[in-house]
């Protein structure tokens, strides 16, 4: 280890009073004790430390980038030059119990100015660092669902908390679910009973159909569960006609109808071929080609409300969940046909003959689809081939008209470490049924018809027709850069985006209409931090609990596990504050707007849960609850272990 580059520093670790001290077998004791040199360790010295230079934040283990350890005096002194050093706290088994605390307390809290001042969280001073940690919400408490379910019953909420308990049947695996049930039956049937003057055995198979109506988009069922049993009355109902009844009841919005008066002529060509296919009755593929902002979604709404008025069934899926929010009665497509993952070549989807998916297909008179071009060409494959196989009719998608839409320039099919000519296999373009599709398309940007400019360096960039410089670089017009002038630019972008933000912060359109986009986690945590400390209000942080399976001797460290950044997992530490917009990582409930990418107003917090407002879509200014999940970082070759971060 000698000469390494950097130098790794192991910082002592030890309770009170409890560090090694070294003698001679000659000294006395009393000697020993009295000596004050004795009595400083690395440690006590960085407790000294911080008390005397109070506007220092650092962690213990970022401390030795700052100060440098005189063993002869054992004292920190400030480092004259700047240099790059690891420091490793030495490392404890959790069995050892409040060192193991210790430890964790010191990997969490800055500028610790003693023992005591670890134990104490708001004005309180805990026995022990257990107590302290489990106070920071370092530990995970023993019946936290319970505790989860009872912060979200204060608010009285008693549709977000069906939901809630859904969500957590489905991710949260629950041990006792019965034991929940009953602690939280009563609250989640408020508004039924005073809705109504049903009888309790209604109440109760209502609430069951609610619940198993979400848990089937899921491919579970009520069943599953150690649940009451649905009386079989109501588990006809649920068994053949619920997702009819459904989608039958999906509202039909006015503005919608509206819209149909003022589609473009393209829009208005569109409209017509596909409304005249479906009361001609035989079938068809069409798929609507608009980059972005040439009204779609504006033209799908318009589709679906009309042939919706007219009792029409119209499945209306998207290949991811946010799209999926914009359309209504929107749902993903994974969810709605059932389809397996992973996908392969000769996948059928689970639509089983007799089954509700199978009565609902058979009256339903097309398929919406949008941004089909995300999709694996897979995907159309297998479901063509289920529907075909459960209507037994031997026509594409079994004679439902589907309408599939989105852009060849936006996202391409995920194909993990694919090369372009396999991502382009991959495409629907190269699929057996592209042959039959009839292509429409869609080119006046109606999002940007007062910015010419933008939507034609766009459509440049998305043809792949704009000029490009060295190594295929495309040139930024100035007028939509901010320069890079140093870190502080940084700030700038952030006060041209965001600009009067203390002004708006309760203004929904003021939120959904902005954003700052970055690919990389590293770069989102450091922008979160920093526009988090410009909007005003109390910061509060969630710690992740994480763990690997099967780790008996705790061969990967807390502070390890907490500090791995990988691309589908949120970060340890999340911070948070009342009114500032999130974004949900996960496909939660796409049917009630929960998934991944959807964005939410933060409204409250308790420990185990966040009360928050659906920002955008179909289901916005709706209340959820959102509970701790447990996250696994599948399909991370890089990682020798499953991280699951809860
Ligand atoms: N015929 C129309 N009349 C008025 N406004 C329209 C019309 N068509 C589209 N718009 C408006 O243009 C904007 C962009 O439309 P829309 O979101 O439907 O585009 P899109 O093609 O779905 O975009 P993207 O691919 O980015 O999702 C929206 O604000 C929409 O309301």
């Amino acid at each position: 280890m000698y000469q390494t580059y950097p130098s790794v520093i192991r910082l002592q670790i030890h309770l009170p009073n409890r560090h090694q001290v070294q003698f001679r077998s000659t000294d006395v004791v009393n000697n020993i004790l009295s000596n004050d040199r004795n009595s400083r360790t690395m440690l006590t010295e960085f407790f000294h430390c911080n008390e005397t230079n109070q506007h220092q934040m650092y962690l213990y283990t970022d401390f030795p980038k700052h100060y440098t350890w005189n063993s002869n005096s054992r004292t920190w002194h400030k480092r004259r030059r700047r240099q790059n050093v690891i420091a490793r706290m030495y490392s404890v088994h959790p069995s050892e119990g409040e060192r193991f605390y210790l430890r964790m307390l010191l990997n969490h809290i800055r500028a610790a100015r003693s023992f005591e001042h670890l134990m104490t969280v708001g004005n309180i001073t805990h026995p022990t660092f257990c107590s302290a940690a489990e106070h920071y919400g370092l530990l995970e408490q023993d019946n936290s669902l319970h505790n989860c379910m009872e912060d979200a019953r204060e608010f009285q909420m008693p549709a977000a908390l069906r939901t809630l308990f859904t969500t957590i049947l489905l991710f949260c695996n629950p041990t006792n679910v019965r034991e929940l049930w009953n602690a939280n039956y009563t609250s989640m049937i408020e508004d039924y009973v005073s809705s109504s003057s049903a009888s309790d055995l209604y109440v109760l198979n209502k609430l069951l159909r609610e619940i198993d109506n979400i848990l089937q988009q899921h491919n579970k069922c009520i069943t599953q569960f150690d649940l009451p049993q649905m009386s079989a009355k109501f588990q006809n109902i649920t068994n053949f006609s619920i997702l009819i009844e459904d989608e039958l009841s999906l509202p039909v919005s006015n503005t919608d109808l509206i819209s149909i008066s003022s589609l473009n002529e393209s829009q208005s060509y569109i409209f017509h071929i596909i409304t005249a296919a479906i009361q001609q009755g035989n079938g068809g593929m069409f798929f609507i080609d608009g980059p972005a902002g040439t009204g779609k979604t504006f033209l799908y709404k318009s589709i679906l409300a009309h042939l919706r008025k007219d009792g029409h069934i119209v499945l209306a899926t998207a290949s991811s969940g946010i799209a999926a929010t914009l359309l209504p009665g929107g749902n993903t497509a994974h969810l709605r046909f059932k389809i397996p993952v992973p996908i392969e070549a000769e996948s059928y989807s689970n639509i089983s003959k007799l089954s509700a998916l199978q009565r609902l297909l058979q009256q339903c008179s097309a398929i919406l689809w949008d941004e089909a071009p995300m999709s694996h060409k897979y995907i159309f494959e297998s479901v063509d081939r289920s529907i075909r196989d459960a209507l037994s009719k031997d026509l594409p998608f079994g004679g439902i008209v589907l309408l599939m839409g989105g852009g060849f320039r936006q996202i391409p099919p995920v194909v993990i470490n694919g090369t372009v000519s396999q991502i382009i296999n991959a495409s629907i373009v190269t699929s057996s049924l592209w042959p039959n599709v009839k292509v429409l398309s869609l080119t006046e940007n109606m999002r940007a018809l007062n910015d010419y400019e933008f939507s034609k360096f766009l459509l440049h960039i998305g043809n792949g027709i704009e000029s490009t410089g060295a190594d295929d670089m495309v040139r930024i017009p100035d007028s939509m850069i901010i320069p890079w002038d140093g870190e502080h630019s940084i700030s700038t972008l952030i006060s041209v985006i965001f600009s009067n933000m203390t002004r708006n912060i309760t203004n929904y359109s003021y939120w959904e209409n902005r954003a700052l986009l970055t690919p990389l986690n590293e770069d989102v945590a450091h922008l979160n931090e920093k526009c988090l400390t410009v909007f005003p209000g109390e910061e509060i942080t969630y710690y992740s609990f994480d763990s690997v399976e099967d780790d008996k001797y705790n061969i990967y460290p807390q502070e390890l596990l907490n500090n791995i950044s990988v691309s589908n997992l949120p970060p340890h530490k999340l911070s948070l504050k009342r009114g500032a917009p999130i974004m949900l990582l996960r496909n939660l409930n796409p049917r009630i707007g929960l998934c991944n990418g959807s964005r939410l107003i933060c409204r409250q917090f308790s420990r185990n849960v966040i009360e928050a407002e659906i920002l955008t879509g179909q289901h916005k200014g709706k209340a959820v609850f959102l509970p701790r999940i447990p996250l696994k970082n599948t399909g991370d070759q890089q990682m020798p272990f499953e991280l699951t971060r809860k």
